[in-house]
């Protein structure tokens, strides 16, 4: 390492929703520290991202705030390579993601302590998540106010969001009105991160609104490695040729890719995999990358000509330039995250809990809206919440700048194939319900078949993310977790992971608040040393 431009009491690597709370809140604790975030894209978050309606120009290609990876061959999908949007710029995946706001099920984290995360059941995290949050809803059991991270009712929810919800309803499925109240089961319309209408970022909501005088932020600075020094992390180097110089800890937070491809860039992964690329071994540490979970996830699109609904069609320019005004003033067609409303059901009456969640969205979804159609229309994802299949992330170069080998393995336990299928045949039925009727049209690729064959391959042609890749760094108590319950690199001194990547399973639900929960507890744990 060349000598170090600068130094820091602490250094957290990503500025996505973990790494923003963490080293807000860390910088808030221990007001006589330095705290450095370095992040590698840009500082601003821009107009498309600003704007929730812009999420459809974020997410399909690769821009300044989208990696846009793939993945290698999947086999479980007809030996297609999948998609995976992975947001770069202070606020992280926040930046491009549709804002839904959800914590999972409270099981998924006393699954989490069973496993060996001790210290990280329900009760533990609850408070974490309050801590978080700003409801504009208002405090309750199980809300609260005062928090970084507002959350609010979608301004101006679509037609077709309400006849879904009605039509769930006549399918047999209650209303929920909270799906992070006393039951997530059910059928609703999404909270989103939201304040007056436009994207409440995680950096906006850490970085800009709590500003602590401690906190250094630095964006457009790729980190390379690492640097270990006799067993002790004690410092970065940057892409860039710079350097710093952690004189207490180093935090990891680049997500569930990044984070472990630092690692293993750092030395510490699979020795032979490390050795193959010619990185010089910390610490052979076979759970880096391991341990990939995903929600696989299959869209229904329908065409349907309804002007309530969003498209490639030549009256849609008009239609948002007149949706400007009512944007200045919070509500109208462009305050809306496309994934309005959803559900959370049970495959299997004889099931705890629900095992699928749904994602209507009021556009046509092919290939993460990659593939353009020229009609309006609408789209239901049906996705696998608690999969089996395991996946990895491995280095396909030394250097940071080239994307690592993502290998969701979707679909290879047979199981989640056998709860899609489920899953979907529970979304059919919505979509054939009559408060429905209005929103018939011709689905995309047959996706609405009766033959169960065929629905099988149409699936393994088109399935793919709904993008909350975890567990690549897992947390536990054993030798081969990555960390350990407080977040602690195994065999390396001074060197912690706080991200999506600690997971030691995914989440029944979307994951960007529970990201922001680990950051919350990181910033305890390092500040307690
Ligand atoms: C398209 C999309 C839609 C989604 N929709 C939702 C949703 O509606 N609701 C929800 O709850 N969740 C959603 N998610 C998931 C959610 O956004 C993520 O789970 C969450 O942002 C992960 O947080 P994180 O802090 O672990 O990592 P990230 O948000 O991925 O942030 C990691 C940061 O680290 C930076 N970084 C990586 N490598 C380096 C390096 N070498 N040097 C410096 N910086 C580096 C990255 O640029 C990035 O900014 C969605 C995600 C996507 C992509």
């Amino acid at each position: 390492m060349r000598e170090p431009r600068g130094a820091f009491d602490f250094i957290v690597v990503g500025a996505g929703p973990a790494g923003c709370a963490t080293a807000t809140r860390l910088a808030t604790l221990k007001p006589d520290a330095s705290v450095l975030l370095v992040e590698t894209g840009p500082a601003k978050s821009g107009m498309r991202s600003d704007v929730p309606l812009g999420i459809a120009t974020l997410v399909p290609f690769r821009n300044a705030r989208n990696y846009s990876y793939r993945t290698v061959p999947q086999a479980g999908l007809g030996g297609r390579r999948g998609v995976q949007p992975r947001g770069r710029g202070l606020g992280g995946s926040s930046l491009i993601n549709a804002m839904i706001y959800t914590r999972g099920q409270p099981e998924d984290y006393d699954d989490w302590a069973r496993l060996g995360a001790t210290g990280w059941a329900w009760r533990d995290v609850f408070p974490y998540f309050l801590r978080s949050e700003h409801n504009t809803r208002g405090a309750d059991a199980w809300h609260a106010t005062g928090g970084p991270l507002t959350v609010s009712d979608l301004a101006s929810p679509s037609d077709c969001t309400r006849a879904f919800i009605e039509a769930a309803a006549q399918c047999g499925h209650s209303f929920n009105p909270d799906f992070n109240g006393a039951s997530q089961e059910g059928v609703g319309a999404y909270q989103v991160f939201q304040q007056h209408g436009r994207r409440w970022n995680a950096a906006r909501a850490y970085l800009t609104a709590l500003a602590p005088k401690n906190l250094t932020v630095l964006a457009e600075t790729p980190v390379a490695r690492v640097a270990i020094e006799d067993g002790r992390a004690t410092g970065i180097a940057c892409a860039n040729g710079g350097s710093y110089a952690a004189r207490a800890e180093v935090v990891l937070a680049a997500g569930a890719f990044g984070t472990p491809q630092l690692l293993m860039l750092s030395g510490i992964g699979p020795a032979a995999h490390l050795r193959e690329l010619g990185v010089a071994v910390h610490r052979d540490a076979r759970g880096v990358g391991a341990n990939l979970q995903d929600h696989v996830d299959f869209v229904i699109s329908r065409k349907v000509d309804d002007r309530g609904l969003f498209g490639t069609v030549p009256g849609i320019l008009p239609q948002v330039l007149r949706a400007i005004g009512p944007f200045r003033r919070g509500t109208g067609l462009l305050t809306g995250n496309v994934a309005e409303a959803g559900g959370f059901l049970r495959t299997r009456a004889e099931l705890a809990r629900p095992d699928i969640q749904l994602h209507l969205c009021i556009g046509i979804v092919d290939e993460h809206s990659r593939r353009l159609h020229a009609a309006r229309g609408l789209s239901l994802h049906t996705c696998v919440l608690r999969p089996h299949s395991r996946g990895s992330v491995r280095l396909a170069s030394a250097n940071v700048r080239a994307a690592p080998l993502i290998d969701p393995a979707f679909l290879s336990d047979p199981r989640d194939m056998e709860t899609l299928i489920a899953g979907v045949g529970l979304a059919r039925r919505i979509l054939a319900a009559p408060a429905f009727a209005r929103y018939a049209g011709p689905a995309l690729y047959d996706a609405e078949t009766d033959d169960e064959v065929r629905l099988r391959e149409i699936i393994r042609r088109h399935a793919d993310t709904i993008y909350h890749p975890v567990g690549t760094c897992r947390m536990g108590s054993d030798a081969n977790a990555v960390v350990d319950p407080e977040l602690r690199v195994r065999g390396v001194a001074g060197l912690r992971v706080a991200d999506a990547s600690i997971m030691p399973t995914l989440i029944s639900g979307n994951t960007q608040a529970a990201c922001a929960m680990i950051g919350e507890r990181a910033a305890e744990f390092l500040a307690c040393g």
